[in-house]
């Protein structure tokens, strides 16, 4: 198994280079079901979660060419309306196939994904937002059987305990875009990635009013077409970049990332007084003397600050003189590198949802396990303020959601190496 060694480093310096969002290749990739003719997708990032969405793709009868790194052609001419367990359990974002096959097939079969280590992944609201759609929805045998043959838009209120769900809200306008009639879909979710979704479905013919605001109008129309769409860039890995930046006290420029993507986050470091350069499409991180101040933060839908970057601004508090106190809304559990981040010497305790650091700890590296794929960046970024050396393992979880990493981070001068588990000092090995 890949582990990552990582050594205390002095300040990165360079240019880093954004790649296209996880979380809008996801979704997308499921759309291109939506129709029978050729979709082009650009900026698709190279990463375990797009081979898995791939995989899924091609076994409900895709045809998927790679003509050149980063671009995909898929024909979806006859598909079927089942995603199998085999499939499904291997990435939860699997379920964003429910509204493309619903869509397109008037019926699905999708095995419901289970829950993951940062807590609970419900789906009830995808299966309210299917209801109110006049679907049929039965869950039986681990899955979720879904009779479309009457869908009719309409309206929902796709909100729960914590607000909006993103690929809750994915699925339905998905749904909606070949249902007769009109659907107003309220508190619908407004990350860029779904707005991402909508535009992309627009350009394949869909009618959709309010992209980018909590309330959606979805026109169903008879037949959805072909297209070419460029995936937008990753906030998460441009915010990751950012954090790295400053915890190295490095000059850093984070290319191709529209700040106003990253509002709530970027208003942070601000406050914690991180000197940065705004451009159109790049963020710089600047040098700084001293301690950066500390901030509160809680996580919230967006445009509020996103809990995946949470455990990276975590990481940087840890090197920040004095409390903060960060709140996790989404996923409350969302905690699970803490353990290990308290292992390199950081003072951190849990209290309900919030995690309360106080700094600056003199970190120094250790062996340390990464237990979901922001926890994974969350202890690099720590390993990156530590002294000696920090063997991270179970780094499949970052790589569901950073491409090459480590070489774009080293480029810039991290000391980070991919190697194998038995690479490492055997009595640092997990069992
Ligand atoms: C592939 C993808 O895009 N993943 C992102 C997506 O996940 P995902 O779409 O799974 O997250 P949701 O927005 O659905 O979840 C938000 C909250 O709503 C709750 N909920 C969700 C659905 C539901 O039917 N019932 C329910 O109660 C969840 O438990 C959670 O507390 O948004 C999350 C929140 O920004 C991000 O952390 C994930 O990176
Ligand atoms: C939680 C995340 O992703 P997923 O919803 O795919 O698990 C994430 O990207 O941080």
């Amino acid at each position: 198994m890949d582990v990552f060694k990582v050594s205390g480093n002095g300040p990165l310096r360079g240019q880093i280079k954004v790649g296209g969002a996880k979380n809008a290749a996801l979704p997308i990739l499921a759309a291109t079901l939506l129709t029978d003719e050729t979709v082009v997708l650009r900026n698709v990032p190279d990463l375990s979660d797009m081979r898995f969405m791939l995989e899924i793709l091609r076994h409900v009868g895709a045809e998927t060419v790679q003509p050149e790194p980063g671009v995909w052609e898929i024909t979806s001419k006859k598909i079927t309306h089942v995603a199998p367990y085999d499939l499904v359990r291997k990435m939860r974002a699997s379920v964003c196939l429910l509204g493309p096959l619903v869509a397109r097939m008037r019926k699905a079969e999708v095995s419901i994904p289970g829950g993951c280590v940062i807590g609970p992944r419900p789906i009830d609201l995808h299966i309210k937002g299917l209801k109110k759609l006049n679907c049929q929805v039965e869950i039986a045998n681990g899955y979720v059987h879904v009779d479309a043959s009457e869908i009719q838009g309409g309206p929902i209120f796709l909100g729960g305990r914590s607000g909006s769900t993103v690929t809750g809200t994915a699925n339905i306008v998905m749904a909606a875009t070949l249902a007769p009639g009109t659907t107003r879909l309220e508190c619908a979710a407004c990350e860029p990635e779904v707005v991402d979704l909508c535009n992309m479905l627009v350009k394949m013919g869909a009618k959709i009013t309010g992209i980018g605001s909590p309330e959606l109008v979805i026109t169903g129309v008879e037949k959805l077409h072909g297209c070419e769409h460029s995936v937008i860039a990753d906030r998460i890995e441009a915010g990751t970049f950012v954090i790295a930046g400053a915890i190295t006290r490095g000059d850093v420029t984070v290319k191709g990332i529209a700040p106003k993507l990253l509002g709530a986050f970027l208003d942070k470091l601000e406050e914690a007084g991180l000197p940065m350069e705004l451009g159109e499409d790049y963020i710089r991180v600047l040098p700084y003397e001293g301690s950066l101040k500390t901030v509160d933060v809680v996580t919230l839908p967006h445009p509020g600050y996103p809990t995946d970057l949470q455990a990276q601004l975590g990481a940087l508090m840890t090197q920040t003189e004095g409390l903060s106190i960060i709140t996790e809304r989404i996923y409350p559990n969302r905690f699970m590198h803490v353990p290990e981040l308290q292992r390199m010497g950081a003072d951190i305790s849990i209290e309900g949802p919030s995690a309360i650091i106080k700094g600056a700890s003199k970190l120094s590296g250790a062996p340390v396990m990464a237990s979901d794929l922001r926890a994974s960046a969350a202890l690099i970024l720590a390993a990156f303020a530590a002294e000696g050396d920090t063997w991270i393992q179970r780094i499949y979880h970052l790589d569901r959601g950073y491409e090459r990493f480590e070489q774009k981070l080293s480029a810039i001068g991290a000391k980070i190496e991919r190697l194998k588990d038995t690479d490492m000092p055997k009595e640092l090995l997990e069992d």
